[in-house]
Parts: structure tokens; C-alpha cells; sequence
């Protein structure tokens, strides 16, 4: 039975075990591996390298899409396996190796990075382990939840291992397209003119003989960890469903609002959720995840069409997706993240895409990735590649984080992914400051009025007051501009007044 999934008849001698195949791999290696926040990444080789690693210490530069499931960065990391990392992560072992400059991370935009390998501007991989669903009568690959950036790293690696994940149904054929863009300069507009277009083949095309083992495995993805709304979350949601209701009704957006991208984590799948309650029918995604707000939008008949470069979901809705993939296959498609991120065509689709911040500033500065500008979180993923693209770029945030010691409105970012003049709309549960078309000074106003927290309301307008007092097209108390970060690292708090008492009672 497992043999079938091997199509082509001369390739069913590659099947080794995963400990053989890991024997690809040696030391100081560049691999690429499947996987996608969490979805379709390869299972058994990378833990057979990781016990590997136990025995006979090796160090590798490991690539991925983005995200890997089943605690693979976890167990790689703990093996001491991992040199560098690349270009997105979520898992707090690995956080912890980076921050302590053990493995190095490249924090890259995610449709970038193969454009890079193919002008040999990064090493191209040595090796290659794609998930797979089968291997076609050609040889080619038909990848499962996820594409990432696994048909580049096939076609530019040396040598390729194919998992094949039985548990996986051969149905998820036919959900890809594998569309491969050309070399610059040369390259010609890409095809893409509307969400549903397939411009692609269905599977990646390599040469059979690059396929060096295939490795057989029945271990599911992760399930998707996000939370479902809260009050904040719902009041986010709230808000940019009645900014975009009225978007409409002055006619700068259509009825169907545009295709939407949605960034990874609770909010943004909070914020799609409140998709749900609203009139907006019609809608389609143009993004890179597609989380469980995604089906729950198509199956309540609002959400038409979905591209996306990855599925992850939680186990409710994991089996309700993958046991009946048939009825979604005409709403979804899944494509290399080079394609769902790239920026001529979230330009060309006019999308309106939603991400998230840590914390943004009174100017519209925004820092998705490091704590106090220091500690990476997880990476800037895809929203660069949508933000500075977009036709609407808006950022959400609770107002507050842990527990009302940190505001997530800040004099100035202490770190900047996406800088005021990729920003247009900032959203918190305190309310929405839509900043086209304003000055510094006027940003600034709108962004205290309507976004800030009532505990910090105050102590950030009397920043901007005092930095207006000193002048400038954008003003700030460049001595005072991180002195929130400061009293939060040294007194645990935002709070300034918290530092004063303190002061005052040494
Ligand atoms: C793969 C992709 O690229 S998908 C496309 C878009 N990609 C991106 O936007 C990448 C960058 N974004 C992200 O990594 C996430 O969206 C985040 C981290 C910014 C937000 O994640 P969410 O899950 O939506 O938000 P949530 O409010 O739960 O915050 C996550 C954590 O950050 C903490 N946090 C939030 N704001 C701050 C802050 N200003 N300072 C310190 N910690 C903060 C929260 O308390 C929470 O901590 P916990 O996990 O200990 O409870």
C-alpha cells in the first residue's frame, strides 16, 4: 500500500529508514527542509539527525519555509546540531539559543530568501527533506500541508529526501501550484491576476535521480495552538470590522473589501473571526497562513476562495478540514511562500493585509519581532513582504501585555520592522487610528486619542508635548525615547511613576 504512493516504479529502491537517510547529512552541511508554521514539515529524518547528533556531534545550517511542527526545533537545538537557523521560528528552546548567541538566526522577509539562493547570494543546500503526500510517475513531488519554500530547496539542493506521510490522504493532490519564477532580469511579469488563477504544475519538478532516499512516516502535524477571541481580541475585531464597513461605504474599497492576508498568532485569527459576524460577504485571502478562521469564514459561506502557502489548524478543526478536503478543493489553493508573499502581486491584488505588532510608537513605527529591542520572538515572517505592498497595511495590538507593565503604544519602537511609511492603520482595544495622509505630529495625536491604554494615555502625551516644545518634523526626547524600556527592565514596569516612588524612597 505504502508503496503505491511511489509512482514512479524505479524510485521505490530508494526507501531506506530514516536513521539511513540522515546519514546524508554531515557535518557543516546547508540543509532546507519542508515546513511551514508548523505544517508539512519533514518528521523522522530531522529527529534521526537530531539522535544522531547524540553519538557523533555535526553542526548544519538548517533552512526552512518557516515554523517547524512537532517540537523539530526543540530537538534540534537540544542536540546542539543547530549552527544557523533560517527564516522564522516560534519554538521558546530555540528563542532562548538565539537570544544567547548560540545558534545564529537570519531574520529574513519570507519571500525573499529564495530569491537570494537562486543569485547564489546564500549557500544553496546540500540536502533536501520534503514532506510529501506521493511521488508522481514523473518523479516530481506533491508536498502535503504546506509548500513554503520546499520546491526551490528541491530543485537547487544536491541530494533530495522525500518523506512520504501516509496519514497524510493522497487527496491533498491537486491543492498546490508550483509556480517557479525565472531568473532575473530577464523574468516577465508573473501570471498571477487573481486569487484563484493556478499558474503552476501540482507537484515539484525535480529529476527523479536527485532523489537520493524516501523515507515513509505516519506522524500528524502539530495542531495549531491560538486561542480563540477575548474581550481584547473581540474589541480589535470590533473596531476594524466598522473601519472597513465604512471603507466601503465611502467607496475606497470594494463590498467583497479586496483579498485579505492575515498574520500568524491569536490576534490576527481573532480578528478574522470577527469576519464572521459581519455583513461582508463574498471575501477571499491572498495570504500565507491560513489558520482556523480561514475555514470557519468558508464554511459559514463568507470566505469564497483562500490562497495561502500553509494549513495549520487546531484539532477541532483539523479533522473537519482534511476527512472531507473534496468539498474545499475549488475555495484552496497552496502555493511556494515566494508566490503567496510576493510583492508584485500583493501590489497588483491590492491586498489588505493584517499583522501583528509587539509594539508600535506615536509615529507608526512598528517592532514585530524583539522584546525591549533586544530578545527575538519569533521573526518578521511574512509581514514585511504584505505591509510595504499592501493596499492597506494595518497593525493590531492589545493595548497592554503582561498584566499592564508593558504598554504596547511606546515613545519610540525599540526595534523597527516595518517603518511609519509602511504603515496606514494601527488597531488595539482601545480603538483605531487610521494614519493615511498624516503628518508626524498629527499621527502622533490620533495614535494617543485612540489607541494608547487610559494607564499610559497621560505619560505619552506629555512625552509628545515636551517634544513638540523642543521642535523637529517628527519630535522626541531622543534622551527619554526608551526610558519605558528602561523602567520596565530595571522596576518591571512602563509605569514611570513606578520608577519616581522607587527613586524617591531610596
Ligand atoms: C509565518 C508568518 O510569517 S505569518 C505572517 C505574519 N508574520 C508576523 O507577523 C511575524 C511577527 N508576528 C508574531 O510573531 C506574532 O504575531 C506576535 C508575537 C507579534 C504576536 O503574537 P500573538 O499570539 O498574536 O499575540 P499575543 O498577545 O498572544 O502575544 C504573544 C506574547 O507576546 C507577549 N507580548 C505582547 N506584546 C509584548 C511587548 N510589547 N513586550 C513584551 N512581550 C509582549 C504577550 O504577552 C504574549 O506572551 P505569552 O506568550 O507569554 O503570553
Amino acid at each position: 500500500m505504502q508503496l503505491e504512493r511511489i509512482r514512479n516504479i524505479s524510485l521505490r529502491d530508494k526507501v531506506m529508514s530514516a536513521e539511513q537517510a540522515s546519514e546524508f547529512i554531515k557535518d557543516g552541511m546547508t540543509v532546507g527542509m519542508s515546513g511551514f508554521t508548523r505544517a508539512g514539515e519533514a518528521k523522522a529524518v530531522p529527529k534521526a539527525l537530531a539522535e544522531r547528533c547524540k553519538q557523533q556531534p555535526i553542526k548544519i545550517n538548517l533552512m526552512t519555509g518557516a515554523s517547524l511542527g512537532n517540537d523539530l526545533d526543540k530537538i534540534l537545538t537540544e542536540s546542539g546540531s543547530l549552527a544557523r537557523r533560517m527564516p522564522f521560528q516560534v519554538d521558546t528552546t530555540l528563542r532562548k539559543a538565539i537570544n544567547n548567541g548560540e545558534v545564529m538566526f537570519i531574520d529574513q522577509h519570507l519571500s525573499e530568501m529564495v530569491e537570494q539562493l537562486r543569485n547564489h547570494q546564500l549557500t544553496r543546500p546540500d540536502v533536501a527533506i520534503i514532506e510529501a503526500v506521493a511521488i508522481t510517475e514523473e518523479g516530481h513531488i506533491v508536498p502535503t500541508t504546506s509548500v513554503g519554500n520546499s520546491a526551490s530547496f528541491a530543485v537547487f539542493a544536491e541530494k533530495v529526501i522525500v518523506e512520504i506521510n501516509t496519514l497524510h490522504s493522497d487527496k491533498l493532490e491537486g491543492l498546490h501550484d508550483i509556480y517557479i519564477p525565472s531568473y532575473r532580469p530577464s523574468r516577465t511579469p508573473l501570471p498571477l491576476e487573481k486569487v484563484d488563477d493556478r499558474i503552476g504544475c501540482t507537484a515539484i519538478p525535480i529529476p527523479p535521480e536527485k532523489i537520493a532516499g524516501i523515507v515513509f512516516t505516519s506522524t500528524p502535524d502539530s495542531y495549531s495552538t491560538v486561542s480563540g477571541p477575548d474581550v481584547e481580541t473581540a474589541a480589535i475585531a470590533g473596531h476594524l470590522v466598522r473601519f472597513l464597513k465604512d471603507e466601503v461605504a465611502q467607496g475606497r474599497l470594494p463590498k467583497n473589501l479586496g483579498p485579505l492576508q492575515a498574520g500568524i498568532g491569536n490576534i490576527a485569527n481573532a480578528v478574522m473571526m470577527g469576519l464572521l459576524d459581519s455583513d461582508f460577504e463574498d471575501l477571499t485571502m491572498y495570504s500565507e497562513v491560513l489558520q482556523d478562521s480561514t475555514f470557519d469564514l468558508i464554511d459559514a459561506g463568507k470566505l469564497r476562495f483562500a490562497s495561502g502557502c500553509s494549513v495549520i489548524l487546531s484539532e477541532r478543526m483539523n479533522s473537519k478540514v482534511f476527512d472531507n478536503i473534496e468539498a474545499y478543493q475549488d475555495k484552496l489553493v497552496l502555493r511556494p511562500q515566494e508566490m503567496s508573499n510576493h510583492p508584485e502581486i500583493v501590489r497588483r491584488l491590492g491586498i489588505i493585509a493584517v499583522n501583528t505588532a509587539l509594539e508600535f510608537d506615536l509615529y507608526g513605527n512598528v517592532n514585530s519581532t524583539h522584546v525591549c529591542g533586544t530578545k527575538m520572538m519569533n521573526g518578521i515572517g511574512g509581514s514585511g513582504d504584505f505591509a510595504r505592498n499592501a493596499n492597506m497595511s494595518i497593525f493590531v495590538t492589545k493595548s497592554i501585555a503582561k498584566n499592564r507593565a508593558i504598554s504596547s503604544v511606546v515613545p519610540m519602537v525599540s526595534h523597527v520592522d516595518h517603518t511609519e511609511h509602511d504603515v496606514d492603520i494601527l488597531v488595539t482595544d482601545q480603538g483605531l487610528a487610521d494614519l493615511r495622509g498624516l503628518a508626524p505630529r498629527e499621527r502622533a495625536v490620533r495614535v494617543i486619542q485612540n489607541c494608547v491604554h487610559p494607564d499610559y494615555r497621560h505619560q505619552l502625551m506629555s512625552y509628545f508635548e515636551r517634544a513638540c516644545v523642543r521642535g523637529g518634523h517628527t519630535p522626541h526626547l531622543i534622551e527619554e525615547a526608551f526610558s519605558w524600556h528602561v523602567n520596565l527592565e530595571k522596576h518591571g514596569t512602563m509605569h514611570l511613576e513606578h520608577k519616581q516612588s522607587c527613586d524617591s524612597q531610596q
